[in-house]
């Protein structure tokens, strides 16, 4: 925010809207403006506050959604299931370009306080996207499936409601734009159904119906709740739901001057840049992916048995799409029974074949060698090494973009280098080759 009245002032329109509506809003806390830190707005402590205060609640008839926006009154309830049942996310977003380009939106004040500036993958040119090989985030951007879909369920209704949308606004960039504000700031629920409840309290069985119930989403967009940023290990306040009543409550004591963070989630940093921008270093949370073709294509031995074998992990689920690496730094057992299985020549395959007795995830010298080579290989796939991240990461004036994925990268890539110094000193001495480092988290 670079002018500091229109931040106060917009933040004073906002906090009497909201408090107009029925919200209510501690003494102790204050908007903040941390663009200082790349951070855009946040909410500060201006008094100590003890854990279980209430910081904020928020009136449910603020809650953007499908069911609460005025559009809910000009298409049908069919309309919005037939989005819902794409993408549970659509309905919103349909109702976010709405009240966003109704001049009395109730939701005016909030829509001017929500930022429109996103600096995810999604909004970069093919430079900066260059920079995510390798990386988990490449094939997760999904921006050409978002332009289809557009074009395939929001166009045509665009098109054939003229009186409602106009479509020299109701554009892709307005669809872009809130989808991403959905993607950064919408809380996303699991929902119970009423009618099961009393289905229950009846006696009546219905397992199926129950679970189709229990996996309902909601999402939803909660003015002031989606105003606390996030850092790994450092959230101190909650969202509670309970009768009725939308709370955010500190979860820990807060010092005057702290920020008040709201965890996203337990998100690797690699999705906290696709889907937020920004990253976290040292992230206790990050991960890297192998994808399983990769993984038998390095380490099969024997073209000829290649594809039974592949049918055969695939078949007892120990072959995934993906194999997840940790910090915990443990490799999963079902990557050492794809290596033993990938290793295996004719013969030993065919005893495999017939006793469907699979090898025991225990490593073994032939193991720790494949292995070593799968995540060498792994490594390669990143178009700079360790130690190039880490010199560009000291260099001065880096532009925030590249620093965020080169932190991101690294995140990904020690892992990796992590599991290569295990193996390499893995002298058989035990089963796993693991160092299990406990992961410290504060939340
Ligand atoms: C739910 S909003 C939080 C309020 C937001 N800062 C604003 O100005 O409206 C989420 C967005 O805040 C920003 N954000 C949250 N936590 C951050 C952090 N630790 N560092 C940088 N940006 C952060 C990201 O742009 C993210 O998409």
């Amino acid at each position: 925010m670079n002018n500091t009245l229109n931040f106060e002032e917009t933040n004073k329109k906002f906090i009497n809207w909201f408090c107009s509506n029925g919200g209510t809003i501690s003494s102790k806390i204050a908007f903040k403006d941390y663009s200082s830190e790349n951070a855009g707005r946040g909410v500060v402590a201006i008094d100590d506050i003890e854990p279980f205060e209430v910081l904020f609640n928020i009136p449910h008839s603020i809650v953007l959604s499908e069911k609460t926006s005025t559009l809910k009154d000009l298409i049908t309830t069919s309309e919005f299931e037939r989005l819902g049942k794409i993408n549970s996310w659509f309905p919103l977003i349909l109702c976010m370009m709405y009240e966003s380009q109704t001049e009395n939106s109730l939701w005016k004040p909030y829509f001017d306080i929500l930022s429109r500036e996103f600096d995810t993958p999604m909004f970069w040119n093919e430079n900066d996207l260059s920079e995510l090989e390798g990386t988990g985030v490449i094939d997760k951007i999904g921006k050409v499936d978002a332009e289809k879909q557009f074009n395939e369920h929001f166009l045509p209704m665009i098109q054939s409601n003229p009186s409602i949308f106009d479509s020299s606004t109701f554009n892709l960039e307005l669809f872009h734009c809130m989808g991403s504000l959905v993607m950064a700031n919408a809380f996303q629920d699991k929902i119970r159904n009423k009618n099961i409840e009393d289905n229950e309290e009846d006696g009546e069985d219905g397992e199926d119906e129950k679970n189709e119930e229990v996996e309902k989403e909601e999402v939803t967009m909660m003015p002031m709740a989606d105003m606390l940023n996030h850092k790994t290990g450092f959230n101190n306040a909650r969202l509670f739901r309970d009768k009725g009543l939308l709370e955010m409550i500190a979860i820990k004591k807060i010092k005057k001057g702290e920020q008040i963070y709201n965890t996203y989630g337990e998100l690797c940093s690699a999705d906290l840049l696709r889907k937020y921008g920004f990253v976290d270093e040292n992230n206790i949370y990050d991960i890297v992916e192998l994808n399983g073709r990769f993984v038998v294509d390095t380490i099969s031995i024997d073209e000829d048995t290649k594809d039974k074998k592949i049918e055969m992990l695939l078949e007892e689920d120990i072959l995934d799409d993906m194999f997840v690496l940790d910090t915990t730094y443990e490799i999963p057992p079902e990557l050492i029974i794809t290596a033993k299985v990938m290793r295996m020549d004719k013969a030993q395959f065919k005893k495999l074949q017939k006793s469907e007795k699979f090898p025991e995830p225990k490593m073994n010298f032939d193991i720790k060698q494949s292995l070593i080579e799968l995540f060498e290989n792994r490594l390669a796939l990143y178009k700079t090494s360790i130690k190039d991240d880490d010199k560009i990461l000291k260099s001065d004036n880096i532009p925030l973009r590249l620093k965020n994925i080169i932190i991101m990268r690294l995140g990904e890539k020690r892992i990796l280098q992590n599991l290569l110094n295990n193996l390499n000193s893995w002298n058989g001495d035990d089963e796993k080759v693991t160092n299990r480092k406990k992961r410290k988290i504060q939340e």
